[in-house]
């Protein structure tokens, strides 16, 4: 029986239990319906030794931080492996399919956003670091997060976001995980890594500026971002730290010059990394090596660490964590969660960053951040009733 898209969205609505995996190739659409083993607050270690024991797909992310214990539910790291998938495009499905799919679908409805807390405080936090980075110019790069929280009246539809978020962000990876009353869905641009046999993938994407409203503008913007030192800087520390920790593991190919990355509201320098794996090393053994990179971390790492720890008022949680799925084969694929909200119940928190260098302009980065945000703002407002 061929199973309708409408009917998977109604399924994701009505589900206790539930993923969404869209690849930004195109190629792939996974939904996950029920549990049949949950992981939650995981190490690398116990998600493979998780991994080991399944027969089925797996999917979830983890936390930035492995070692912030005072996460609460989806925040503090979950994998679920889903009773039922189907990949959608290909129409290849693991596990059980459910006798009731889904029950009658309702008409989506408008709701109303009673509260917004920013941190309106957030350029003067961090001057301090700017100032440290331009008297020590080892310390070259940190990735500072901004958060915003939203009250509805009522909470989000999940269904209507895959809508909404395929219309929205076609471009980018794109994945909703429904744990009863929680919500993360991120539209992000970002791959960690993926792995299918011993090929794998990954990319540096770093350096930003927004899109132009027409085709002339949109170029010009695309040529300042490709020459301008502070953003070529920020991207070579990513590329750099990548060859690093790859090149002992793999062969590897990628672009020498950085090529552009477009979503709708921001364009991207972007360097594809490819390549062989010497020995089979799985999909968790590199989220270890790469986790966090340059692009969400800094240089140097344990600095940058403890200075995201020391100036980030609220925990990232899932925010910026290696997002991801992976098949009973072995092939997966984690992405970057950035671009990305955390919803519980009627409350949503949105989380954007950006490289900060000693050259940076604060206030710059702070409008970048909310441009960012505006992926997310977007998804939202779809849902929102006016007046
Ligand atoms: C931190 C984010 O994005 C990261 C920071 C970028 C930058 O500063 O140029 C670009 C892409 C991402 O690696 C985010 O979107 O929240």
């Amino acid at each position: 029986m061929v199973i309708k898209r409408t009917a998977l969205l109604a399924a994701f609505q009505q589900a206790d239990s539930a993923v969404y995996f869209a690849t930004a190739d195109g190629q792939h659409e996974y939904f996950g319906f029920g549990q049949v083993a949950t992981l939650m607050n995981p190490s690398l270690t116990e998600l493979a030794d998780f991994q080991a024991k399944q027969s089925l797909p797996i999917f979830g992310g983890l936390p930035f931080f492995s070692n912030q214990h005072d996460q609460v539910g989806l925040m503090s790291g979950y994998f679920v492996v889903p009773a039922w998938v189907i990949d959608y495009p290909t129409g290849t499905t693991w596990g059980r399919q459910p006798k009731d799919l889904a029950r009658a679908v309702e008409p989506p409805k408008k709701i109303r956003l009673l509260e917004q807390h920013d941190e309106t405080d957030w350029v003067s936090r961090m001057t301090a670091v700017v100032d440290e980075m331009q008297r020590d110019r080892a310390k070259e790069k940190v990735v500072l997060g901004m958060q915003r929280e939203l009250i509805f009246d009522q909470p989000l539809e999940p269904g209507q976001l895959i809508a909404d978020l395929a219309r929205q962000q076609p471009q980018a990876y794109r994945i909703v995980i429904k744990r009863r009353s929680e919500l993360f869905v991120s539209a992000t641009p970002e791959r960690l890594v993926a792995v299918n046999g011993r090929s794998f993938a990954t990319a540096a994407v770093a350096g930003s500026i927004r899109r132009g409203n027409d085709s002339k503008t949109d170029e010009q913007l695309a040529k300042q971002l490709q020459h301008d030192p502070k953003n070529l800087h920020e991207h070579a520390l990513v590329v750099r730290r990548l060859k690093e920790q790859l090149m002992p593991v793999a062969d590897l190919n990628y672009p020498c010059k950085p090529r552009m990355l477009k979503g709708p509201q921001i364009q991207h320098l972007y360097t594809p990394i490819a390549g062989k794996l010497k020995a089979a090393v799985s999909l968790v053994d590199l989220i270890r090596v790469l986790h966090p990179t340059p692009a969400l971390g800094g240089v140097p790492r344990e600095w940058a660490l403890d200075t995201i720890r020391d100036l980030e008022t609220s925990q990232r949680g899932l925010f910026a964590g290696p997002i991801g799925y992976m098949l009973p084969d072995g092939r997966g694929e984690f992405v970057v969660g950035i671009r990305s909200l955390w919803a519980q119940d009627r409350q949503v928190r949105l989380f954007a960053g950006a490289g900060i260098l000693a050259a940076s302009d604060l206030e710059q980065e702070a409008q970048e951040i909310r441009l960012k945000m505006s992926v997310m703002m977007k998804l939202v407002e779809g849902q929102v009733k006016h007046g």
